[in-house]
């Protein structure tokens, strides 16, 4: 067991109150996996000054300079990417391949905002009157205030860290109390990278405590948060008080909608991986499967079988499909979804119960489970359940179909499986969904492109990744205007 400090300008520090929480494994939860901070506003406080006095000389760092410490940090992640793949595995539950793809992600984009600090621009254009010259450049807000959730625990804090510094700001980060080693292994591997004292600072502890202090915060300049619907709509009432902008990734409720002409051994395999990867954990999760009526008893038969062959265990043993949920908690919220589902009237297909048997016992297993025979009004179809539990649904068209899947207040994600490419194009079209992917799972996103949620999934400034996404939002645009006439040009044209 590692007992972690706050980094707060530079230094390791232990919390003023002496206060401690423990994370722990929840494939074996008697194994504690870290001692973490148990913070308050004093702690923040120290934190956000230290980020505030550090901002001035990081803003003036030119962004190649600030690139390079960007570049080591991806470098040193990649070398330390199996030792930290297994503390993903080992302090949050997922597989262990899925723990090495969380690493890769920071890693993938370490380097793409590193690319970025070379792409900083505005726009130079012309000018209505001779010898004056007009441009935007983006400039960095100050200290951010990053809030992060623990399923993907060093991909999140990564996807925000990487694109705040390249634009030039300061952070403090505050990670999961389910996740915190692997937070402060990953600033660690920014340390050891070069990034100057106080440029990222780091606070764990309770969110309605030191996540509260941090995002109401009179320093901090811009909120990014990432986790459910609850908290992140409660940040964005004080964020819009204190008129400091936020960028809020929330949750889902995604559809895979398959219609029959569909390939349906990869349509299979999508929602296998997109239902129970990650054991259901993921914003993207597939949590509604939409199957047209002509293969739905085919496809429900099949989905089942193979289901049942998934092997549950600790995410670290190679056999293992299915790991954890995340601690007791999930599990009974879980558990209570499907008795929820069961009173609703759907049929529960198959799983359905806590996992128990030998190891299992040790830790916070949920058989992967499926309710047939749903209507897409029951709770267990609009609800975010956030474990390996979905909901199967029957459609008779397509326009059907795609009305189930924008039946929803979320809007994260979807996708269509079929072979018909005008259906395809009316998919991209139609669905009311930040991402949408055709003849492929709802998971999986790549880091260069934007990655947001409409309606109640997201704030809809998609800040995690791409550069329209996470560099607009990181910085903000200024105007210069230079005249160089050395005279008065009013005189000469109409001008407001
Ligand atoms: N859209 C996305 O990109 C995305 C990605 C991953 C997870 N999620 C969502 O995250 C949720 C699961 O994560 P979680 O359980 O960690 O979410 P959560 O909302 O409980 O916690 C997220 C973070 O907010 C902090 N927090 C909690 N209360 C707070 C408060 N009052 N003020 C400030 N901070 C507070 C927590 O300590 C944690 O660091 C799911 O709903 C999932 O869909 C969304
Ligand atoms: N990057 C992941 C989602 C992260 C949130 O849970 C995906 O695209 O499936």
């Amino acid at each position: 067991m590692t007992t972690i400090r706050n980094l707060i300008g530079g230094h390791w520090v232990a919390p003023a109150n002496g206060a401690y929480g423990q994370s722990v494994n929840p494939a074996h939860d008697m194994e504690i996996v870290a001692r973490y901070p148990l913070s308050e506003k004093e702690d923040v406080d120290r934190a956000v000054a230290a980020a505030a006095e550090a901002f001035p000389r990081w803003r003036s760092m030119p962004a190649p300079r600030r690139a390079e410490i960007l570049f080591k940090a991806a470098e040193i992640l990649s070398r330390r990417k199996h030792e930290l793949g297994e503390l993903v595995t080992r302090e949050m539950g997922k597989v262990l391949p899925e723990g090495l793809g969380d690493v890769q992600e920071a890693i993938d984009m370490a380097y793409f905002m590193a690319g970025e600090g070379r792409r900083l621009q505005g726009e130079t254009v012309p000018c209505e009157l001779p010898n004056k010259d007009g441009k935007s450049i983006r400039v960095p807000l100050g200290v951010f205030a990053l809030i992060t959730p623990w399923n993907f625990p060093i991909a999140i804090p990564s996807w925000k860290v990487f694109a705040a510094l390249i634009c030039g700001n300061t952070v403090v980060l505050k990670p999961s109390s389910d996740t915190p080693l692997c937070a402060v292994t990953f600033a660690e591997a920014l340390q050891q990278a070069g990034l100057p004292d106080g440029v990222l600072n780091l606070i764990t502890g309770s969110g309605d405590t030191v996540g509260k202090a941090l995002a109401t915060h009179p320093d901090v300049q811009g909120i990014s948060f990432t986790g459910s619907c609850a908290v992140g709509e409660s940040l964005a009432g004080a964020a819009a008080e204190l008129h400091r902008p936020i960028a809020m990734e929330m949750g889902g409720k995604n559809a895979i909608l398959i219609m029959d002409d569909a390939d349906l051994d990869l349509a299979l395999e999508g929602v296998l991986w997109g239902a129970f990867g990650t054991t259901g954990q993921r914003c993207t999760a597939a949590s509604r499967v939409i199957v047209h009526e002509r293969v739905h008893d085919a496809f429900l038969e099949r989905l089942a079988r193979a289901s049942a062959n998934l092997s549950l265990g600790d995410g670290l043993d190679k056999g293992t499909d299915v790991g954890p949920l995340i601690n007791r908690r999930a599990v009974n919220k879980v558990l209570n979804y499907i008795r929820i589902g069961v009173e609703e009237g759907a049929c529960l297909h198959c799983g359905g119960k806590q996992a128990s048997d030998g190891a299992l016992a040790e830790g916070y297993f949920v058989e992967p489970t499926i309710f047939s025979e749903v209507l897409p009004g029951m709770r267990i179809a609009q609800e975010e359940i956030f474990g390996p539990v979905v909901a199967v649904m029957k459609c008779g068209s397509f326009e059907e179909g795609v009305a189930i899947v924008n039946g929803s207040r979320f809007g994260l994600s979807a996708s269509v499986y079929t072979r018909n490419v005008n259906l395809a194009a009316c998919a991209e079209r139609d669905l009311e969904t930040g991402l949408v992917y055709i003849n492929a799972s709802t998971i999986g996103a790549e880091i260069q492109l934007p990655f947001g949620g409409f309606k109640h999934s997201g704030s809809g400034h998609p800040e995690a990744g791409g550069r329209m996404g996470a560099i607009d939002f990181f910085s903000r645009i200024k105007v210069v205007y230079r005249d160089f006439s050395g005279r008065l040009q009013r005189a000469q044209i109409d001008i407001s």
